[in-house]
């Protein structure tokens, strides 16, 4: 077979290169908003009216004055990527000043319903991104199911059993991103709710979704399901019960069961078939 060179124009050629550039370091997008997450620039900017020069920001979250460029870059990382919005220097010589998008609004909202932050800072944690380094040997290894088990020994759920740190951020995870889904869900088809007097959240973790169906349907009697160690620190609530127990060996009798499950996580179809059957 003649060498891809010689079948392919320099254009063509050049096309390809970019198209595996973009796919090898396609990971700098997420690095840089973990970076700006954890530098706390979506709230600094909120904080400050919306809007902020690159040298007010490096000032406010304490950058030494030669990170100034640096941060100039990150921000240009995150402004092609529609997550900041940059607005041009009123005149020559001025700063451009960066403000922010409705994407960033979802990470600074004080209510909790809109803040996806904790949800966020799970996906980029290390201990979400490790196992993506060993896919390879995950895809080689015939008896290995879990990907996050292959490299942690430990599935998702027996991680924050073992492991409290790692429990409250992935138990504020949960919270965060159910009250934003079921905010949503209530809006647009809430009305499958209708007539339903009780209801278990299997695999509640700390009552999100509950927290905001029972305070759409007041008369609703909302029962949260959960693993031991979850409802352990899951807060106390006059509208929502808790029960810890495992969904695989029991499940309390309802007019309802709300099942929101990560496609992630699961790690058998098969598992869910024996939930609902
Ligand atoms: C993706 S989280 C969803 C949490 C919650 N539904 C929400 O949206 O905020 C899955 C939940 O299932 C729980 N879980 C996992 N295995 C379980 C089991 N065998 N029995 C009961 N709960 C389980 C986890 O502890 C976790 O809280």
């Amino acid at each position: 077979m003649p060498p891809i060179q010689d079948k392919h124009s320099s254009q063509e050629l050049l096309q390809a290169q970019v198209n595996l550039w973009h796919h090898a370091l396609g990971f700098v997008k997420s690095m840089a908003l973990k970076c700006a997450m954890e530098l706390q620039i979506p709230n600094t900017i909120q904080h400050h009216g919306g809007l902020m020069t690159p040298s007010e920001l490096a000032t406010k979250i304490g950058l030494h004055p030669s990170k100034l460029p640096r941060l100039r870059r990150l921000m240009r990382v995150l402004t092609i990527s529609g997550i900041f919005a940059v607005h041009e220097a009123a005149s020559p010589g001025k700063e451009v000043v960066y403000g922010l998008t409705p994407t960033t609004r979802l990470l600074v909202g004080d209510e909790v319903k809109s803040n996806l932050f904790p949800i966020l800072s799970l996906m980029l944690d290390s201990t979400v991104i490790a196992p993506f380094l060993g896919m390879h040997s995950w895809f080689l290894d015939e008896h290995s199911t879990s990907l996050f088990k292959k490299a942690h020994s430990l599935n998702f759920w027996e991680m924050a059993e073992q492991d409290d740190t790692y429990n409250q951020i992935l138990n504020n995870a949960m919270v965060s991103d159910s009250n934003f889904l079921t905010d949503i869900i209530l809006r647009e088809c809430g009305d499958v709710f209708l007539g339903i007097n009780s209801l278990i959240d299997v695999g509640g973790g700390h009552g999100g979704a509950a927290r905001a169906i029972v305070n759409a349907f007041p008369q609703m009697k909302c029962t949260v399901l959960d693993l031991p160690h979850v409802i352990a620190e899951a807060p106390s609530d006059v509208h929502v019960s808790f029960i810890s127990g495992d969904m695989f060996k029991y499940i309390p009798p309802a007019n309802a069961l709300f099942l929101k499950v990560n496609s992630l996580e699961v790690s058998s179809s098969l598992a869910i078939q024996h939930i609902i059957i």
